[in-house]
C-alpha cells in the first residue's frame, strides 16, 4: 500500500513514545460485547501499553465508548449488557465476578464526555472521592486535593476559591476538575471518552497538553471522533469499524502506513 499523504500525518508528534518499549498493562482477549440481541463488539483483541497513550477511533456506532465502558465494567448495572470474553489488567482477569468492583474502579478510572462535577465545593468534588477509599487527617486530606488539582494544571486557578461551587467553574476547568477527581484516587489508567468534544479549542489544548503530562504517570485510553487529536496525543491508535478492531499499531504507523484498506479509507475521509 502507497503512503497516505494527508494533513493529519503532519501532526503526528514528535515525542510520540511508541518506539520505546513498555510492557503491557491492559489486554482484551477474545473480548465480545451484547446489548441484548444486538452483538456491539466481535472478537476484539487489544493490547495497552504501559503509560502510553492509546487512542480509540472510528466511525460513529463503532462501538468505541462501548469497548472503553467494558474495562471498567460500567456496564454490569444494567440488566441485558454482557461481555465475553477477558479483560486483563496485569493479568488479572477483571470480568470475573470476583475480582472486586471497588478494586476495579480503584485501578481504572474515568473522565466522560461532559464535564459533571458534583453540586459541592470544588474541595469536596476531589475529598469526597478519596473519603470512599481512605480515611485521611484533615492535613492529610488537604495534600491530597492540593496534589490532584495539581496534576490536573487547575490548582493555580482555584487555589483561593476552594470552598466555592464547582458549578461556578468554566466547561474546560470543570473537566479538569473531573480529571482532578480521577487522579486523586490514584488510579493505574485513566479512560477519557470524549473528553474534549464540549470544549472549545482553548479548553481542549489544555486538556491536549494534560493528557501528555499525565502519561507520565499513568496509562491513558482516550475515545476520540477527533483524528487529529488521535494524531496529537496518542502513541498508539486503534481503528474499530462495524464492532470489530481493524487496525491497532503506533498512530505514525496507522496514519500515514495503514495495513488496511479500511483505515486507509477511514483517515483520508472517505467514510466517517
Ligand atoms: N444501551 C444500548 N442499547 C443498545 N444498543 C446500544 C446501546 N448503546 C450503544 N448501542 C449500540 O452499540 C453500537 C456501538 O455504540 P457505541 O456508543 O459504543 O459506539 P461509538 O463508536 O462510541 O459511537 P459514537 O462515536 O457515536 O459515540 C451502536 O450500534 C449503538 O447503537
Amino acid at each position: 500500500m502507497t503512503d497516505v499523504s494527508i494533513s493529519i500525518a503532519t501532526s503526528v508528534p514528535q515525542a510520540s513514545q511508541a518506539a520505546v518499549p513498555s510492557r503491557v498493562k491492559l489486554a482484551a482477549r477474545n473480548l465480545a460485547f451484547h446489548y441484548g440481541d444486538f452483538a456491539a463488539l466481535r472478537d476484539i483483541n487489544l493490547e495497552v501499553p504501559e503509560k502510553r497513550v492509546t487512542a480509540l477511533i472510528g466511525p460513529s456506532g463503532c462501538g468505541k465508548s462501548t469497548l472503553l465502558r467494558i474495562f471498567n465494567r460500567i456496564y454490569s448495572i444494567y440488566p441485558g449488557q454482557r461481555a465475553s470474553g477477558e479483560v486483563l489488567l496485569d493479568g488479572e482477569n477483571v470480568l470475573d465476578p470476583k475480582y472486586p468492583l471497588n478494586k476495579l474502579r480503584s485501578k481504572i478510572g474515568m473522565v466522560f464526555q461532559k464535564p459533571v462535577p458534583f453540586p459541592m465545593s470544588i474541595y469536596d468534588n476531589i475529598a469526597y472521592g478519596i473519603g470512599h477509599y481512605e480515611k485521611l487527617s484533615r492535613q492529610r486530606m488537604d495534600e491530597r486535593v492540593e496534589e490532584a488539582l495539581r496534576q490536573a494544571a487547575l490548582w493555580d486557578e482555584v487555589k483561593d476559591k476552594l470552598r466555592q461551587s464547582a458549578l461556578g467553574l468554566s466547561g474546560g476547568q470543570q473537566q479538569r476538575l473531573c480529571i482532578a477527581r480521577a487522579v486523586a484516587l490514584r488510579p493505574e489508567v485513566i479512560l477519557f471518552d470524549e473528553p474534549t468534544s464540549a470544549l472549545d479549542p482553548i479548553a481542549t489544548g489544555k486538556i491536549e497538553q494534560l493528557i501528555a503530562e499525565l502519561k507520565q504517570q499513568f496509562t491513558i485510553l482516550i475515545v476520540t471522533h477527533n483524528m487529529q487529536q488521535a494524531a496529537r496525543c496518542s502513541d498508539f491508535t486503534a481503528f474499530m469499524y462495524l464492532g470489530e478492531l481493524v487496525e491497532h499499531g503506533p498512530t505514525a504507523t496507522i496514519f500515514t502506513k495503514p495495513s488496511k484498506q479500511q483505515t486507509e479509507d477511514y483517515i483520508t475521509g472517505r467514510f466517517g
